[in-house]
């Protein structure tokens, strides 16, 4: 059946402006199915799916060109899928039958220039999609200036604000209509390293404290393990793991997620009684085949130098550099010659040309399968 053929009975219900759309306690508030955009024949986007729980954050996460911003404007609906399903509090945005325009669903926008109207002061930013009864609208501007500690500034222009007050503007001004979910774009990249923090900080904390879903595209690891509960991983239009950060993190789906979150050193070797031999030691190998060749990864962290007496592989010191928290030291392993890294806490610096002993701590590891194996 066509639901957008004949005017589908949500179509007229749901609105940013509405209240929001109640989905059953265990339905996800954003569920994302296969969608699919090409441009010129090429695939930007190609069947990406996830669900977001009510009141959680999700961080869509990637390199640059993967295909994160069309994906968050298929949601919004300022692009059109080639195919795929939308859905927001258990109705449909847009499916194989039809499309709901932008403002038409029941999203708040947030970009990374933060898209302030120049023209309108801050109060009138705030309640530019508020479309209640105008004493309504003043409270409800009033109780979100205040939260953001802007409450001295409703009568300022864009213009006169910092980026961070800015920035603040642009998340109270999304979230005045109380939209079912908040689709941010780089929301905080635009804004100076020092003020980054503190405004995503106070930003998390409205979110959080509004229960609000929120779907966020960033490009940086650190920003999306801070601010998702959850983070979907995209790679070349496709994507690749969706899961809460420490799954990401310690469990990645293969080399490219691993290193997205940090530096690795990559040993590899032979399958061989259900082990990894690599010049690091053997490593359990669950699930690949014997004889296979596999590649090892290990975290800059978690290779560490060990007692002689202990154990572990050795290695020539090439460099060793204190940054503060911790010190870096980067290595070639004895035999084999593999550049190694490893950071450890606090004050730790061997000579350059001397030899240590590193092994990686246990459990650390993470095991792929070479391409094409
Ligand atoms: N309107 C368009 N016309 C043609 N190609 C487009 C269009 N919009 C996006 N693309 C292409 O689609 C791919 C994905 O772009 P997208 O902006 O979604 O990536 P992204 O992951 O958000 O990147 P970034 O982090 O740099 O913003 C890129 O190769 C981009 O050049």
């Amino acid at each position: 059946m066509n639901q957008f053929a004949s005017p589908p009975e949500w179509a007229s219900q749901v609105d940013a402006h509405d209240a929001a759309p109640d989905p059953a306690p265990s339905q996800p508030m954003l569920e994302v199915s296969a969608l699919c955009r090409r441009f010129a024949g090429v695939a930007a986007v190609e069947d990406v799916g996830f669900d977001v729980a009510q009141g959680e954050v999700t961080c869509l996460l990637g390199p640059s060109g993967c295909g994160k911003s069309t994906t968050l404007r298929m949601i919004a609906g300022i692009e059109r899928p080639d195919s795929g399903a939308v859905r927001i509090g258990g109705r449909a945005m847009s499916d194989a039958g039809g499309f709901l325009p932008p403002e038409r669903r029941p999203v708040g926008l947030v970009f990374q220039d933060f898209a302030l109207f120049p023209h309108l002061d801050v109060a009138a930013n705030v309640g530019f999609g508020l479309q209640g009864p105008a004493r309504q609208n003043r409270d409800r501007i009033g109780e979100l200036l205040e939260r953001v500690g802007l409450s001295g500034h409703a009568a300022k222009y864009p213009h006169e604000l910092s980026g961070g007050e800015q920035q603040r503007v642009a998340l109270i001004r999304a979230l005045a209509p109380r939209p079912c979910v908040m689709l941010m774009d780089e929301p905080f990249s635009s804004l100076d390293h020092r003020l980054r923090d503190g405004v995503r900080d106070a930003a998390l904390d409205l979110l959080r404290e509004t229960e609000t879903t929120v779907l966020m595209v960033t490009h940086d690891p650190e920003e999306a393990m801070l601010m998702g509960h959850r983070i979907a991983v995209m790679r070349k239009g496709r994507l690749i793991q969706e899961g809460r950060p420490d799954e990401l993190y310690n469990r990645p789906a293969d080399r490219g997620v691993a290193a997205f979150f940090s530096d690795l050193n990559i040993v590899s070797g032979r399958v061989s009684g259900g082990r990894v031999q690599t010049g690091l030691g053997a490593f359990p190998a669950p699930g690949l085949a014997e004889g296979s060749r596999a590649e090892v990864a290990i975290r800059p962290q978690h290779l560490v130098p060990t007692d002689t007496e202990t154990g572990g592989t050795p290695a020539r010191v090439e460099r060793a550099r204190y940054l503060g928290r911790e010190s870096l030291i980067e290595m070639r392993l004895e035999p084999g010659g593999a550049a190694m890294k490893s950071r450890v806490p606090g004050l730790i610096l061997p000579a350059p040309g001397s030899l240590i002993h590193v092994a990686a701590q246990p459990g650390s590891a993470m095991v792929f399968a070479c391409d094409g194996e």
